[in-house]
């Protein structure tokens, strides 16, 4: 991938800091006074339960939904006032399906360069190379009506990679996918991330995921984080409250969040563009 672009006005800035974020529905809090920092060039995973509040985090972040000034910055700039900024160093691949399965695969991830004003003499070049890093290359030409499920998830990573953003913003980019299609989506997000060193902000049901993947989580529960560190900090923590046995981070879960988190799933194929339709349509209503 082409490298990240210029360094962020503010420097040293982490590449989240969420200070007190609240979002409300109605009288509804999704978000609740959230405390959260993402580390510039980590992979942090943004863990809970169904309507902990994830997606509206993600969402505020993103500049999708209104905060007030200073609850929300992305490299120093601040969501409320600056939103150009930050959109400009994000890549963001929603929970719902955001490829058209009436277009090739090249053409969707032509139509996010044109969105993200990608320069027009380098759009072409820039498709190819999102599309050759998320190995769809050779299927680049075909509709993505037609392609497996695993193979949406990552025609979707290339329409979010190909603004070379400095802070890529997944919201439960495997959910039903088979383990192969969730290691295939993982592979080329680590990949990405060696390359560019962009910083990864990734929702996630499933805890051997954040485990294998993520260097720091953040357990969510109630519109806030309630633990946060890397994997081994959190079990260790929880050790030294005194478990019985050695504590995995679904201990951790239950005992932050007082339920279970969801485990493995899918199918084998990771199934095609309308399983994954219709899972994020299911998983969107559960929420
Ligand atoms: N557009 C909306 N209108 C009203 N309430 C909403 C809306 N979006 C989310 N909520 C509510 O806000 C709370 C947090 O939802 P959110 O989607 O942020 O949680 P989540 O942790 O992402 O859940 P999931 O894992 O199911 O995606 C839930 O109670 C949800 O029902």
């Amino acid at each position: 991938m082409t490298g990240a672009p210029a360094s962020a006005a503010v420097t040293g800035a982490p590449a989240v800091r969420c200070t007190g974020l609240e979002y409300a529905f109605g009288d509804a809090k999704a978000v609740d006074g959230l405390d959260l920092e993402v580390r510039t060039g980590e992979v942090f995973g943004l863990l809970g339960p169904n309507g902990a509040g994830k997606t509206t985090a993600i969402r505020a972040i993103t500049t999708l939904l209104p905060v007030r000034p200073d609850m929300v910055r992305v490299f120093g700039h601040d969501c409320a006032r600056e939103q150009m900024a930050v959109r400009r160093l994000l890549g963001y691949v929603p929970q719902q399906l955001s490829a058209d399965a009436n277009l090739t695969g090249r053409e969707n991830v032509a139509l996010f360069a044109r969105v993200f004003d990608v320069p027009r003499r380098e759009r072409a070049a820039r498709v190819a190379e999102a599309l050759g890093a998320v190995d769809l290359g050779d299927a680049a030409d075909r509709l993505a009506g037609t392609y497996s499920g695993g193979m949406v998830r990552r025609l979707e990573l290339a329409q979010a990679l190909v603004s070379a953003p400095r802070l890529l913003i997944l919201d439960e980019p495997t959910i039903g996918l088979d383990p192969i299609a969730r290691d295939g989506v993982w592979e080329r997000i680590h990949q990405v991330r060696a390359a560019t060193g962009m910083t990864v902000l990734v929702t996630t049901h499933y805890m051997e995921e954040a485990d294998e993947h993520c260097a720091r989580i953040g357990l969510m529960h109630h519109g806030r984080v309630r633990a946060v560190g890397t994997p081994d900090e959190l079990r260790a923590g929880l050790a030294r409250e005194g478990a019985e046995r050695a504590p995995t981070l679904e201990d951790v879960f239950r005992h932050y969040a007082g339920s279970a988190l969801a485990g493995g799933g899918g199918t084998e194929e990771g199934g095609d563009f309308r399983d994954v339709r219709s899972t994020r349509r299911t998983a969107s209503r559960v929420g």
